[in-house]
């Protein structure tokens, strides 16, 4: 296929679109009678089972979603992408999260370099840092340990250390390594956020860890000019030395602010921002908290899923599988969303993360040479934790759109509950519904089965199922920092193999400027106005009238007010 070729050009695509007629006629009750399809349908490595045989999908459309990874050089881009070719072609930089977890003897080239042993000096550091801090070694301005971290970030300075850290305070390893320690993130430029996130805190015994790619993102500088302040009031200015450090690629901004870059940790422009929780972006916040050996296991995790995504072949692979079937849901059976269902409270975090990861990778309106797109691309991402989400928004799943969704289950709780006369154990409670609602959205319940059950006409519609929605199961074997790596690799290849497909560079997000300049626009006007009482201008007839009425109900906020940590 030539470069400047849209994938929806291509045969494959247009049989695929001819195919969807077949698949309709279909339901996944009867799919699902036909085991040997459901046993193909089943893929297992390092001991994660994916299920994918309740997508509306047979051996015949897997083998054309085959044919159109073939016309969109699915492996070659893939290679490129591990090779540190330049592939987010409008920033010009190649895009080598893997590398960050690849092991220390690996090599991985960008621009004739081996980054792989820049990785490791940075890992090396990192370690070598958070030990002195753990062990005391490193203490705070008045001589008192640093027991509590908190680390500012936003987007994919925030998201992904999130999710991991939610989900290793469940790991019995990691509440052990954590023991006497805080970690706490600070991402909103909301006040109160600040408040919640210093509530009960004693600058005397924080560490604050300013992440940010490039330290320049105005919530984050401003929450950490504000916490710069928190620490010099309590402290002094000398205080700062020993109180914060960074994590950033622009070491030169980082010692402007007054971080001295040597206690700041470097990552580098080929990881984009919500790839780079495998960076120091997560791994030293996560180090402090649980110690380096632990978030080393999450490194080696994500590197398996690495390994398997590069080398296995597309009918084993499952961040391929996945990122098909995704395309085939999205493009060509009309669905754009996804629910992340994990049967776990740990992975509470993960669709949070993954909206980020999804939607500013995958949410782009033209081709990766700038041609606009005859089809929609990306994926509305959304979840919760089973089974709370059965009480909020399962009844849409069940009967109102179809969403596809990912359910995800583990097989040996983490903290097992048995209790005395209870026939089940709380967790088989909980994977009894991951089990259950599969069938239930694929089966359905027919208005036959309705009447058999003697249930009043009046209520036979209302309470029939249509079924056939689809979802894929994933199965992990336990939930520590191991899994958690896993977990996380196989959504970002998925991720970037729907890219691939679709033809976009997943890799830029240039749709988040636009509101970032016109709130630059607008500071700017409240600022004058407030100072010098120069009236809003520029603005529509709407926008107008909601900064005028803003600034009449604070019109009490003095225009140089002294300064105030907020409290709650
Ligand atoms: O790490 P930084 O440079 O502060 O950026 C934070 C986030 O802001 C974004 O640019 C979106 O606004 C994300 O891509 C990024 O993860």
């Amino acid at each position: 296929m030539a470069s400047s070729t849209l994938i929806s050009d291509t045969q494959p695509w247009k049989d695929l679109k001819a195919h969807v007629d077949d698949i309709k006629k279909s339901h996944l009750r009867d799919l699902l009678s036909n085991e040997e399809r459901s046993r193909s349908m089943l893929v297992e490595f390092d001991g994660i089972l994916l299920d994918y045989s309740r997508q509306q999908a047979t051996l015949e459309t897997r083998e054309k979603l085959f044919q159109l990874a073939e016309v969109a050089s699915l492996k070659q881009k893939i290679n490129q992408m591990y090779n540190g070719e330049h592939i987010n072609s409008t920033e010009n930089r190649a895009v080598l999260h893997v590398a960050l977890r690849a092991p220390r003897d690996a090599v991985i080239q960008s621009d004739g370099k081996n980054v792989v042993s820049d990785v490791w000096n940075v890992l090396d550091k990192i370690k070598e840092f958070s030990e002195r801090v753990r062990s005391g070694s490193w203490v705070g301005a008045t001589g008192k340990e640093l027991k509590d971290v908190v680390a500012i970030g936003i987007g994919g300075s925030f998201l992904g250390p999130l999710f991991v850290h939610t989900a290793l305070q469940t790991d019995p390893e990691a509440i052990e390594s954590a023991k006497g320690r805080q970690l706490r993130f600070l991402a909103n430029v909301d006040p109160i956020d600040v408040a919640k996130t210093i509530r009960g805190l004693n600058p005397e015994t924080t560490l604050v860890v300013v992440v940010s790619k490039t330290f320049t993102t105005a919530e984050t500088m401003l929450n950490a000019r504000t916490l710069r302040e928190w620490i010099v009031s309590a402290l002094g200015p000398s205080a700062v030395a020993k109180h914060m450090v960074a994590v950033s690629t622009n070491l030169a901004l980082v010692e402007k602010f007054g971080i001295d870059p040597n206690n700041a940790f470097a990552f580098w422009d080929w990881v984009g921002g919500r790839y780079s929780v495998c960076s120091a972006v997560g791994v030293f916040p996560l180090s402090l908290q649980y110690g380096f050996s632990v978030i080393e296991k999450f490194l080696k995790g994500a590197n398996s899923i690495d390994q398997h995504m590069y080398s296995e072949p597309f009918e084993r692979n499952i961040p391929v599988l996945l990122g098909l079937l995704s395309v085939w849901n999205v493009s060509f059976l009309g669905y754009p969303a996804r629910a992340i269902l994990p049967y776990t409270q740990a992975l509470e975090k993960l669709a949070p993360h993954i909206q980020q990861v999804s939607m500013e990778s995958n949410g782009k309106g033209v081709s990766i040479d700038g041609v606009p797109l005859p089809f929609e691309a990306g994926e509305i991402d959304f979840g919760e934790p089973g089974t709370n989400g059965q009480h909020s928004f399962y009844q849409l799943i069940h009967q109102g759109r179809v969403i596809p969704c990912d359910f995800i289950g583990v097989v040996k709780s983490q903290q097992p509950v048995y209790l005395k006369g209870e026939v089940v154990s709380n967790h088989d409670e909980l994977m009894s519904n991951f089990f259950a609602q599969p069938d239930a959205l694929a089966y359905g319940k027919t208005p036959q089965q309705l009447q058999n059950e003697n249930v009043p006409q009046h209520l036979v519609s209302h309470k029939t199922f249509l079924g056939n929605r689809p979802s894929v199961s994933i199965l992990l074997p336990s939930l520590n920092a191991y899994n958690v790596g896993q977990l996380l690799a196989i959504y970002e290849h998925r991720i970037a193999v729907e890219g691939f497909i679709w033809g976009i560079n997943s890799f830029d997000q240039w749709g988040v400027e636009l509101g970032k300049s016109l709130a630059t626009q607008v500071r700017k006007q409240l600022n004058a106005s407030r100072t010098k009482g120069e009236p809003i201008q520029g603005f529509n007839f709407s926008t107008t009238t909601l900064i005028t009425r803003y600034l009449q109900a604070s019109a009490d906020v003095p225009a140089d007010p002294p300064t105030s940590l907020p409290q709650i």
